[in-house]
C-alpha cells in the first residue's frame, strides 16, 4: 500500500516506529504488549500474564499447624490437617450440588475474619496474598471455584467474583 494510505488497525493497536531500529511495530494500548506482525484481530484487554487485580471470597479451615490456630468461631483450633481436609471436601460436595454456596458457608464456618463479608476479600493484585493463594486465586476465570488450597493460614476454597 502506499504510504500515503492510512493503515487501518483492528481496535485497540497503534502502529509505532522502534526509535533503535526505525522498523514499525505494533502496540496493544490496553496490555502495552507490543508485537512485530499486523495484528489481525482487535488487541485484547487481558495481557498474556493475565489481570493486574481479581477480587475473591473463600472459605477457609484452619487446623492445629496453621500460622494462627484461633479465629473468631473458635478460640483454640485443634482439629488435624486431615481432618480440615474432610470437612472441606464435604463444604466443596454442598456447594457443587448446588444445595448452598461458598458464601453462605463462609459467613457460618470460614476461620478468617473475611467470614463477616461472606468470605469477600475485595480485590487484590499480585504480591498481596500467600503465594499458593495469589497462585489458584488468578488462575480461575470469573464464578469459578479452586480445589483445596493449602497455605500457612490453613486450606481454602476460593471463588473468583471478579
Ligand atoms: O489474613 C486474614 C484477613 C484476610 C482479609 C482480607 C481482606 C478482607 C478481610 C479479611 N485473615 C487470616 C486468615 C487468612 N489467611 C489468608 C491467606 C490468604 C487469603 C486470605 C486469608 N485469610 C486470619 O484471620 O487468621
Amino acid at each position: 500500500m502506499s504510504d500515503k494510505e492510512e493503515e487501518v488497525l483492528p481496535e485497540g493497536w497503534e502502529k509505532r516506529t522502534s526509535r533503535s531500529t526505525g522498523l514499525s511495530y505494533y502496540l496493544n494500548i490496553f496490555t502495552k504488549e507490543s508485537q512485530w506482525e499486523t495484528p489481525k484481530q482487535a488487541a485484547t484487554k487481558v495481557g498474556l500474564q493475565g489481570p493486574d487485580q481479581v477480587q475473591c471470597s473463600h472459605l477457609l479451615v484452619k487446623h492445629n499447624k496453621s500460622r494462627r490456630p484461633s479465629s473468631w468461631r473458635e478460640e483454640n483450633i485443634v482439629r488435624s490437617k486431615e481432618e480440615a481436609r474432610e470437612i472441606l471436601e464435604d463444604y466443596k460436595k454442598q456447594i457443587e450440588s448446588g444445595s448452598t454456596t461458598l458464601e453462605d458457608l463462609a459467613s457460618k464456618y470460614s476461620d478468617c475474619s473475611s467470614a463477616k463479608r461472606r468470605g469477600d476479600l475485595g480485590m487484590f493484585g499480585r504480591g498481596q496474598m500467600q503465594r499458593p493463594f495469589e497462585e489458584a486465586a488468578f488462575a480461575l476465570k470469573v464464578g469459578k471455584m479452586s480445589k483445596i488450597i493449602d497455605t500457612d493460614s490453613g486450606l481454602h476454597l476460593i471463588l473468583r467474583t471478579k
